[in-house]
């Protein structure tokens, strides 16, 4: 079922806090905790069979979740040890929470670890404010089975860098709403399975923090769907340039386009248009200038860049810029020092190499350097990978994890520009058209029957993707 907007938020570190801290003001922190502890339990006792438990329980509010954990499995008749990773703070809420623990208490867990069946990571949640310590990285090292509380210590609940050391966890359960570094690599593959509960925190509360950042799902975008009026200009048209040496790429950008449903495909052919022409049937190949193709006013979606080489590009961006066309630039239209001219772009798909030679370094922070980039540009940045950032100069950010490594195939970069351009023609914006192209290009892949899909395999399956991405 297609989720509502706000379900799909992902809340940075502070910004759960100042959530936590509204919702304090009507539910008792310490009822929160409660709360937060039965949802973890309940997620334990529904795929694990009772075995001993250790519970490492941190300073904080994370390790008060723990502390109710522990008594809730030791009251469902589990063997349970607890060892205080630190002392909470004299008379705190965890201090009244872990009061209430009266079963064994293990000071040096470091020889049990290895020994019980269920390590419960209360260490650090939220709060993580700087590297693991070797002692805890230590311990940590040695425990086999893992559940997290909110998610895994050392793992950067803002960007999903590990901060020393963290554990892999088999599961995570967080609270209210999912975190980006839940979904941002390398952290990713530290949660294992993301279970998100409610606490009874109200939704109203997302209102008190300002959410720039989202899952990418269906919800965050609507795409359109057949109309019975529909005909091929008003699905929308593609244009793309084809470079004169290296033509699959901008092939395989407009058998995308046709494939996720452009009513019309023209490719402005560099070079010979007679090896465009025998490609496909459907595409129509423009005969004269460029100048006389982009005085055709219902051409106003350009992909520039697949296939082109550096003086392909700087010979055909301008003019489309000076056209005031909507361009999506890719591939050939990243060269070092190229962000000025990048600015009459209207959405920029470069992957993490390509994005460094125009942008620089990303310091440890997808999310950050995206949506710097987005407002340096004034384009929509869909920063490619395992975990595609998709960054609006207006400061939102939608974090893809739709996606599979079956896309890691030559010329599936292309393929994502000509379903990108498809749906900006086909009237979307170019935040959604950006964001909804991510995912059905993600959802091809799922669709494939084996693991190996070529580029052209998942143009096969675009269509499909594309209504599995109106449902
Ligand atoms: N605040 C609330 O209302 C609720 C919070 N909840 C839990 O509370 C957690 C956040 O609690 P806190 O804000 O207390 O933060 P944490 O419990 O994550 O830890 C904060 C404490 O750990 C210390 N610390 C952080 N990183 C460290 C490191 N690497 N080495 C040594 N010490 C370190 C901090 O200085 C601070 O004292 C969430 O992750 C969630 O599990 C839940 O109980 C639900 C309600
Ligand atoms: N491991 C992966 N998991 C998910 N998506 C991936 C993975 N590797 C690559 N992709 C996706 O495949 C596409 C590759 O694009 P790109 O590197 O430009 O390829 P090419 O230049 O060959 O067309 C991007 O959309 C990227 O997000
Ligand atoms: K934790």
């Amino acid at each position: 079922m297609t989720k509502q907007i706000s379900e799909l938020a992902l809340l940075t570190p502070s910004q759960m806090n100042d959530i936590d801290r509204e919702a304090a003001k009507t539910t008792p922190v310490i009822q929160l905790m409660e709360n937060a502890g039965w949802a973890v339990t309940r997620e334990i006792l529904k795929r694990y069979k009772p075995c001993s438990v250790l519970v490492l329980c941190g300073p904080g509010n994370n390790g008060g979740d723990g502390y109710v954990v522990a008594r809730l499995l030791a009251k469902a008749g589990w063997p349970v040890y607890v060892t205080a990773i630190a002392k909470p703070k004299m008379r705190s809420d965890v201090a009244r929470v872990a009061g209430q623990w009266t079963g064994t208490v293990i000071s040096n867990s470091a020889s049990y670890i290895e020994k019980v069946g269920l390590v419960i990571d209360a260490i650090f949640g939220a709060g993580l404010n700087k590297a693991l310590d070797l002692e805890i990285t230590n311990l940590l090292r040695k425990a086999k089975h893992v559940v997290a509380i909110d998610i895994p210590s050392g793992v950067h609940g803002e960007t999903g860098q590990i901060m020393g050391y963290a554990p892999h966890a088999e599961l995570t359960v967080t609270f209210f709403r999912a975190k980006p570094g839940h979904y941002l690599l390398p952290g990713r593959e530290y949660v294992g399975e993301l279970v998100v509960k409610d606490i009874g925190i109200s939704s109203n509360t997302l209102s008190k923090t300002s959410t720039r950042c989202w899952l990418n799902e269906p919800g965050l975008w609507k795409i359109p769907t057949h109309e019975i009026t529909d005909y091929k200009y008003s699905r929308g048209i593609v244009s793309i340039v084809g470079g004169s040496q290296m033509t699959g790429a901008a092939k395989l950008s407009a058998h995308a386009a046709l494939n996720t449903g452009a009513g019309l495909v023209h490719i402005f052919a560099l070079g010979s248009a007679d090896c465009y022409s025998a490609s496909s049937p459907c595409f129509i190949v423009d005969k004269d200038s460029l100048e006389i193709a982009l005085q055709d006013s219902r051409r106003k979606i350009w992909v520039c860049g697949p296939g082109l080489l550096p003086e392909e590009v700087n010979e055909i961006l301008p003019k489309l810029v000076a056209a005031k066309v909507k361009i999506i630039a890719d591939a050939g239209v990243f060269q070092s020092n190229q962000s000025e001219l990048l600015k009459g772009a209207s959405i920029i798909t470069p992957h993490i190499g390509e994005f460094k030679r125009v942008f620089g370094d990303i310091e440890e922070d997808k999310v950050s350097a995206a949506r710097l980039a987005a407002q340096q540009t004034g384009c929509v940045v869909v920063l490619k990978g395992a975990d595609t950032v998709i960054a609006s100069p207006d400061g939102r950010v939608a974090i893809n994890q739709h996606a599979s490594s079956q896309l890691a195939t030559a010329g599936s970069g292309d393929t994502l520009t000509g379903i990108i351009a498809t749906l900006l023609a086909s009237g979307l914006s170019e935040w959604e058209s950006a964001c909804a192209g991510v995912w059905i290009h993600g959802e091809a892949g799922f669709l494939c029957e084996h693991s190996w899909p070529t580029a052209e395999d998942l143009a096969q399956n675009l269509g499909n993707a594309r209504d599995n991405a109106a449902r």
